[in-house]
């Protein structure tokens, strides 16, 4: 019955093996940021494919290694490359590394991803602390048996994404001079981009951003009570009314643009956590 958390038994024993320290903080870095993991020191590196149980990564811009060790004083575990379930992946494939991070002590998320900007005040390089998110994936990751070892049936959704982090991220965010937004994350399946009418539609729904990963992962966060901080990197504009074509290799661009302060808020951000 309890066939994923006997798989992230596993795992996370594989894991521990290759680890002295017992990381506190679960990073999951989007396209184009990933090297913020080549910021952490005394670091061991476990490519996906070595880890038991674990999908690899098929995304240009995702690495495929998970990276564990301190950055700014914190103990880290960081995936470099993220899966996503446009791959092919299950939606229990593409969270189990969050399953393994919580086994392994992790009790903070930071999930961060390069999305679409539907909000107007918006631009392309901003970041963007997500206040919550829209579901529109069409499905779930707790969808099928619920272990309760992991969570309840029917999982609590009003704080998925940290409230006491918003201002926190909000004040290291002016110390640092750096402009932040704030708003809702809509996520889809991918990997089309959404067609004009679709944006029209998920920006009256409530969408400031649209993307396709993170609300799987946060689900999963949540229901095994972790706390969850999630930040977007805004690399296109994506306004229904005024759509031009995107290209996943402008997303890339922007993401690569927008990295240094990406990861100087990061760093900022995780002693506070
Ligand atoms: O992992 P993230 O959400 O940052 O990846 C973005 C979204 C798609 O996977 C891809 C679109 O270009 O980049
Ligand atoms: N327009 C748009 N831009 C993105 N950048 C990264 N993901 C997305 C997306 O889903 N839509």
């Amino acid at each position: 019955m309890n066939h994923v958390l006997n798989k992230a038994t596993e795992t996370a024993s594989f894991i521990r093996k290759k680890i002295t320290i017992t990381p506190s903080i679960g990073l999951i870095l989007g396209s184009g940021l990933g090297e913020l993991a080549d910021e952490i020191e005394n670091r061991v590196e476990i490519p996906y494919e070595e880890i038991p149980n674990f999908p690899v990564s098929t995304v240009e811009g995702h690495k495929g290694q998970l990276v564990i060790g301190d950055l700014n004083g914190k103990s880290v575990i960081a995936m470099q490359g993220r899966f996503h379930f446009y791959e092919g992946y299950s939606m229990q494939e593409v969270t189990f590394p969050v399953r393994v991070m919580k086994l392994l002590g992790v009790s903070s998320m930071i999930i961060t991803n390069a999305c679409g900007g539907m909000n107007a005040d918006f631009s392309p390089g901003d970041l963007m602390i997500i206040s919550d998110h829209i579901n529109m994936t069409g499905t779930n990751p707790l969808i099928g048996p619920n272990e309760t070892e992991f969570g309840p049936r029917f999982p609590d959704m009003s704080a998925a994404y940290t409230k006491e982090y918003i201002p926190v991220v909000e004040e290291i965010a002016i110390s640092l001079n750096l402009k932040l937004q704030k708003g809702v994350y809509a996520g889809i399946s991918g990997p089309t981009y959404m067609t004009a009418a679709e944006l029209i539609m998920l920006r009256k729904l409530g969408g400031d951003v649209v993307g396709m990963s993170t609300v799987p992962e946060v689900i999963v966060a949540s229901h095994m009570g972790m706390k969850v901080l999630g930040i977007s990197c805004i690399t296109d504009m994506a306004i229904g009314e005024e759509l031009e074509g995107v290209t996943h290799e402008q997303v890339m661009e922007i993401a690569n643009r927008t990295k240094p302060k990406f990861i100087q808020l990061v760093r900022e951000v995780l002693p506070k956590l």
